[in-house]
Order: structure tokens, then C-alpha cells, then sequence
């Protein structure tokens, strides 16, 4: 049987090295557990596409496209990256059951209307649930919707209507809806795995725990592929 290529998208390169680090320490590990070298019977491309939506929809459409041309097609696509956490734990692992474009869209007198409710367009695509629960059991990460937006929250009142609009959500970044779109075109189910370097909410940049969030985005990534390999839908 064909061995599933997975790509990984991520923004930034100390994602994209984070993320290889992470499969790297995984790799070669000598036990009985069949699941503990990650890379294991499965083809990993981790690219990084850059900052926001449009840089990851262009790069991951580039790399779905390219794959397939070449009859080697990708089974899964992922955005990978660091997030800001809604009451979240810094470091902490979270992987949407929604990836959600939370600001496109218009204002109105009214407030915010997405795309959806202007009726010409799409805002949220969802993984296979159960593929969601599978990943989540593995990773230990908090499951909810995660906001795509392309302005980064940096006011109290803005992470408030944020959570208002969106119960549950467990994170807001900057690509997933890109990366969501992207898949969604080639058909190839996508998932969106973050960690939390800082909360939602005023801008405190000296309060960013980057350094960790990626350590645990190379961990949650490497606990990740013995999933999406087993994985039937
Ligand atoms: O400065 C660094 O060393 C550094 C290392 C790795 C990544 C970065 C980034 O700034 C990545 C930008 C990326 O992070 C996501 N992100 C993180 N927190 C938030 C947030 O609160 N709201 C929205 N996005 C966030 C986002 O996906 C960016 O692409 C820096």
C-alpha cells in the first residue's frame, strides 16, 4: 500500500523548523511501540507559506496541485502554526472542530454579517469529526473552532465580541481558513493544529511564550502523523 503524503503547512520558518524538529526527535525511536517514530510509513511536507490567509491559500493550493500533478496527491492537509488561546493555557495544544473566517465579512449598523449571512460565500469548513477526535485523543488538545482572522486581536473589547460570536472557540491565527479553502478545492480533508504562545486579547507582546508554543507544536505534530496514517474515512 501507497504510504499517505501529508502536507503541513505552517506561516512562519521557526514554525515550519519546529514542526521538523519535532518529527526528528520522534524519529528512530527503538521500542516495541509501533506508533512512536512519527514519520513511520508516512511522506511529510512541511512548507512555510507565510503570514495570513492568502499567503497560505496560494502556497498550499501551489502544493496540492503540484502533488497531484506529479500522481503523488496529498491524503491530508494541515496548518500548523502558534495561536492566540481563548482562556486557553499557554503552550497548550488546540485543534479546531471548525476553522472558522471570523472577519470576513461586512460591518453594518447592525454589527459584523459574515459572507454567509450576505449570502456569496463560505466562512467555515469542518474536519471529519472523527478524524478531530482521533487527533485530539493523541495530541491532548482542547477541541473548538478556531478563528481565522487577518488582523491580529490586540483589545479586550475585540477578544470579547470575538468569543461572543464564536462560542467555544479555542484560538484565533492567521492562516487555517486559507489552508481550509485550499484543501477544500483539491478535496482533501484538512485539519488545523495549533499551540498557544499568548492569550487573546490587549497586546502584550513580552507576555508571548513563543519558544515553548513551538517546542509543543513539534510534539503535537509528531503525535499527530500515526493518526492521520491509520486513519479510514
Ligand atoms: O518572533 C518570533 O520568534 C516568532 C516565531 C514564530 C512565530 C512568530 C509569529 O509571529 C507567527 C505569526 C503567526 O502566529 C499566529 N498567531 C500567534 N498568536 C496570534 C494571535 O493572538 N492572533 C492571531 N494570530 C496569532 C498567526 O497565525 C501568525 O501567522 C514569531
Amino acid at each position: 500500500m501507497r504510504r499517505p503524503r501529508i502536507l503541513i503547512v505552517t506561516a512562519v520558518a521557526a514554525e515550519r523548523d519546529a514542526v521538523l524538529a519535532g518529527l526528528d526527535a520522534s524519529d528512530g525511536r527503538d521500542t516495541s511501540d509501533a506508533t512512536a517514530d512519527a514519520t513511520a510509513d508516512v511522506d511529510v511536507d512541511v512548507l512555510a507559506a507565510g503570514v495570513g490567509p492568502a499567503a497560505a491559500a496560494a502556497g498550499a493550493a501551489t502544493a496540492l496541485a503540484t502533488a497531484a500533478a506529479h500522481g503523488e496527491p496529498f491524503a491530508f492537509a494541515v496548518s500548523a502554526g502558534i495561536a492566540g488561546g481563548f482562556g486557553q493555557p499557554l503552550a497548550g495544544t488546540v485543534l479546531a472542530s471548525s476553522i472558522v473566517a471570523a472577519d470576513l465579512g461586512a460591518t453594518t449598523p447592525d454589527g459584523f454579517a459574515s459572507v454567509t449571512e450576505l449570502g456569496f460565500g463560505v466562512t467555515e469548513h469542518r474536519p471529519p469529526p472523527g478524524l478531530v477526535r482521533a487527533v485530539a485523543e493523541a495530541t491532548g488538545a482542547a477541541r473548538g473552532p478556531v478563528l481565522t482572522v487577518s488582523t491580529v486581536t490586540g483589545t479586550a473589547e475585540r477578544a470579547r465580541e470575538l468569543a461572543a460570536r464564536h462560542p467555544g472557540a479555542v484560538a484565533e491565527a492567521m492562516e487555517g481558513f486559507g489552508v481550509a479553502e485550499a484543501a477544500a478545492a483539491h478535496g482533501v480533508p484538512v485539519l488545523e493544529l495549533r499551540t498557544v504562545s499568548n492569550a487573546v486579547g490587549p497586546r502584550d507582546r513580552a507576555a508571548w511564550r513563543i519558544p515553548e508554543a513551538l517546542t509543543a507544536l513539534g510534539t503535537g505534530c509528531a503525535a499527530m502523523l500515526p493518526v492521520l496514517r491509520a486513519w479510514r474515512a
